[in-house]
């Protein structure tokens, strides 16, 4: 059994259609990680999958329950990690710890002893007794994560768990997260709009836009759908041998700058082959470079349009409006 099915899943705010009839599965132990501009529908999705909004049409089973009809049994089972910090800023992170774990009935040394190893597992304990007021955006997050697995949820949801962090503490969160999942066998399910965080984290990928999901694989399956990797050469020969010829090659133009570029399916592979080409045309390979497609490629190639090119002006709004609440 899958550890997500959602079917023909639609949610509406009015008249408007935030989620438009998407399907999709995910399987239990795996990294599935939503990717999309702002505004693709990402979070909605994720607060029907939660319980948080009802959806408007269509079907979602979340841990073997369905969440419009089981939503306690569905909560019972799932951690979230919001995308706006949720924990008591005036309180210590044991203290938060200790309340979250007590509304999920545990008590007693079993409670105090899951603490410890969460907190140590997000390097926090030692500073378990400090306000989270005093702590960095970064160990906010890592205490918000430490809080969502007190439980044990079979998935976890993280909603752009590294939204405005620094590079190095998104590294840090990405090891966490691969902990979890390989430490702890969990699912995990994330949003995210950074295609490296997409493309480091997860097992599988949905590309979402504009409330539909346009794409959906591994990283490696969605960049074959631009179908090729680019190779640029500098050459010395004569200019007509220039273009070289042979059926691994599926294009080959010259640049005004001199290089040769070519279009093959596989760089990697294509690479010892040019040069023994080259060699049988007494063609002279000075330089190579090569351009493996990127998500960003493969969104741009599904849309016209680049993920970053998205949103940028609300990613630091909301930035600033989250800072204003800290
Ligand atoms: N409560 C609401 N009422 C009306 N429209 C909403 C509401 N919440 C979200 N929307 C709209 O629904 C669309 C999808 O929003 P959603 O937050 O799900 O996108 P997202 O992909 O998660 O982006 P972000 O990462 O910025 O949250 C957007 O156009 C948004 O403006």
């Amino acid at each position: 059994m899958s550890a997500i099915e959602v079917e023909d899943l639609v949610k509406k705010y009015g008249d408007f259609e935030a989620v438009k009839g998407i399907s999709f599965r995910v399987k239990r132990g795996e990294i599935f990680a939503f990717l999309g501009p702002n505004g693709a529908g990402k979070t909605t999705t994720v607060h029907v999958l939660t319980t948080l909004l009802r959806p408007t049409a269509g079907r979602a089973i979340v841990a073997g329950h369905d969440v419009v009809k089981e939503p306690i049994a569905v909560r019972r089972k799932i951690g979230i990690v919001f995308q706006d910090p949720s924990v008591d800023r005036e309180l210590t992170a044991y203290e938060n710890m200790l309340i979250h774990g007590r509304i999920y009935g545990l008590s007693g040394n079993e409670l105090k002893e899951k603490i410890e190893r969460l907190l140590k597992f997000v390097e926090l304990w030692e500073f378990r007794d400090r306000p989270v007021k005093f702590f960095s955006g970064g160990m906010q997050r890592r205490l918000e994560i430490a809080r969502s697995l007190l439980h044990e949820p079979e998935i976890l949801f993280l909603d752009e768990p590294t939204i405005g962090l620094d590079p190095q503490t998104r590294a840090h969160i990405w090891d966490y997260i691969r902990a979890m999942k390989e430490e702890q066998d969990m699912t995990i399910f994330l949003t995210t709009h950074y295609m490296d965080e997409a493309e480091q984290l997860a097992d599988r990928i949905a590309i979402m836009d504009h409330g539909k999901i346009i794409a959906e694989g591994t990283a490696e399956e969605l960049k074959k759908l631009v179908g090729s990797d680019i190779i640029y050469l500098k050459l010395q020969a004569r200019e007509e041998l220039k273009c070289l010829k042979a059926d691994f090659i599926r294009g080959c133009r010259l640049l005004p700058d001199g290089r040769v570029r070519l279009d093959v399916e596989n760089a990697a592979e294509s690479l010892p082959r040019l040069f023994e080409l080259a060699e049988r045309n007494g063609v002279k390979i000075l330089e190579v470079t090569y351009h493996r497609p990127t998500l960003n490629d493969v969104f741009l190639h599904l849309t016209g349009r680049e993920i970053r090119d998205e949103g940028g002006e609300q990613n630091v709004a909301k930035m600033i409006m989250r800072a204003r609440r800290r």
